[in-house]
Order: C-alpha cells, then sequence, then structure tokens
C-alpha cells in the first residue's frame, strides 16, 4: 500500500478541475498505450463536481472514450433514475453528455432492478459483474483510479465507522442494511476492491471535511475513520481545497 500524497487547492472548483485534468491525461495516456482504463466513480457533493469538470475538460480536449470503462465505488440502494442515487448524478454530470460505450457503464443495481429489493443479491450481482470484466485475473479489473469522496464522518464509499463492513476482507461487493446516512441500504465496494486500484484519489472540500482528512493522514483506526483504509497499490492523494486542509 502506498504512503498518502496531498494535493492542495484554494477551492472546490479549482480542485475539481485539476483532478478532471490529470484523468483526462490518464485517459489519453492509456489509449495511446492501447489498453483499457478502468475509472471508479463516486458520489457526494466534490465527487460529482468533478465529473462535471471531467465533461467539460474532456469536451476541450476531444478525448476518446471508447477504451474507458466506469464503475462505482458504492451505491445508495434506490430506484432506477432516484434522484439520489450515484449513478442518476453521474449520468447528468458527465456520461449523458459523453461517448462512452453503455456496455462499458457498470451501475451497481436499483432497488427496482433484477433482483428487486434484495440489496444482498444485488451485491453478489456487482461482484459477479466484476470477476467477469477481470477475465480471471482476480475479483476485480485493474482499476486504474479509484474516486472517492469522504464523509464528514470520515467515511468512504459506503464504508461508515463502527460499521462491520469496514473488516470485510472475504468479498469484494458488500450490502449495506443500516447506514446512518440515508438511505440506510446501500451497495459498496470493499477495503479489498478499493486497494487493489492502483491509484486511489480521495475527494474532500470543505471545513466539515477537515477532521476527516485529519484523520485519514494521521492513519487512525479504521473503524473510527474508515478513511484511513483507502490506500492505493501504488499511489494515494488526497485532493483537498484549504478548508477540508485546515487541519493538517
Ligand atoms: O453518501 C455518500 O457520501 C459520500 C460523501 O458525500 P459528500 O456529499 O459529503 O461529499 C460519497 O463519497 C459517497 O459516494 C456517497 O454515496
Amino acid at each position: 500500500m502506498s504512503e498518502p500524497q496531498v494535493v492542495r487547492h484554494a477551492d472546490a472548483e479549482e480542485l475539481a478541475g485539476s483532478v478532471a485534468l490529470r484523468l483526462v491525461n490518464m485517459i489519453v495516456q492509456a489509449e495511446a498505450e492501447k489498453r483499457p482504463f478502468h475509472l471508479v466513480l463516486t458520489g457526494g457533493g466534490i465527487g460529482i463536481a468533478t465529473l462535471a469538470a471531467l465533461r467539460d475538460r474532456a469536451a476541450e480536449s476531444n478525448v476518446n472514450w471508447s477504451h474507458v470503462h466506469l464503475w462505482w465505488g458504492d451505491e445508495r440502494f434506490l430506484p432506477d433514475k432516484d434522484p439520489e442515487r450515484n449513478e442518476t448524478q453521474a449520468c447528468e454530470a458527465l456520461i449523458d453528455a459523453i461517448d462512452v460505450p453503455p456496455h462499458q457503464v457498470h451501475p451497481m443495481p436499483a432497488s427496482d432492478g433484477m433482483d428487486g429489493d434484495q440489496v444482498e443479491h444485488a451485491a453478489t450481482r456487482y461482484a459477479r459483474e466484476l470477476t467477469t470484466a477481470a477475465r480471471g485475473q482476480g475479483p476485480v479489473p485493474q482499476f486504474d483510479v479509484c474516486l472517492l469522496g469522504v464523509g464528514p464522518d470520515a467515511h468512504v464509499a459506503s464504508l461508515f465507522p463502527g460499521l462491520s463492513h469496514v473488516r470485510e476482507d472475504g468479498a469484494s461487493v458488500t450490502a449495506v442494511h443500516d447506514s446512518p446516512k440515508p438511505p440506510p441500504q446501500r451497495v459498496t465496494l470493499t477495503f479489498p476492491s478499493i486497494r487493489s486500484a492502483r491509484e486511489v484519489w480521495l475527494l474532500a472540500s470543505g471545513e466539515s471535511k477537515a477532521e476527516a482528512v485529519r484523520l485519514g493522514l494521521a492513519g487512525t483506526d479504521v473503524d473510527r475513520a474508515p478513511v484511513s483504509g483507502a490506500r492505493g497499490a501504488e499511489k494515494t492523494v488526497f485532493w483537498v481545497d484549504e478548508a477540508a486542509a485546515s487541519l493538517i
């Protein structure tokens, strides 16, 4: 696992623009190297702002999306098109505006999908989809970048402080029944999946995230601060604005 680096920007807009620019460069580089690019998306305020910035920067650079695969780090288990779903928000901010092949967009199941309201089955279905895409190389494909928002309570994805899922190491994806942040039912990647990503990028904007950022960098116990468990295989970057960096 990699040691975290910190990249600071003045505010949320600069932060989102900078992350988007770095992503555009990596997507272009993967294309030049003729390899797929697997990107894990996040929800949340700065997460969705970053996707909107990525849409704009990618349009300016005329990015080719044909080799890009989009996955999610977590999802709120709600009906398809619900405005609170991370997928719905990502579609509005980015996906509806780009030419990524539809079969390379991998949303987590909705609560009115094939598994109905069975969130455990939905998690199992997503784990299978990941394994299929990994083509025998492991439980999940080689994620190039895993984007993660950071909650004020120091959660990442849907791994919340004090919940047992934080310690899940036998599955790539797990169902959450008792999220303290609504909705209570969620689907989330587990830490082994997150840590298998080449690069894990934590996005934090605003004063309400300052303590979580401090705990995440201090390596606090993951049961108290799950953000501490989010590390990439090759690189871990905390992308923060000045307000989120105010305690480090
Ligand atoms: O519920 C969630 O919250 C976090 C953070 O959201 P924020 O609005 O406080 O930035 C997000 O990263 C996660 O994907 C989402 O499901």
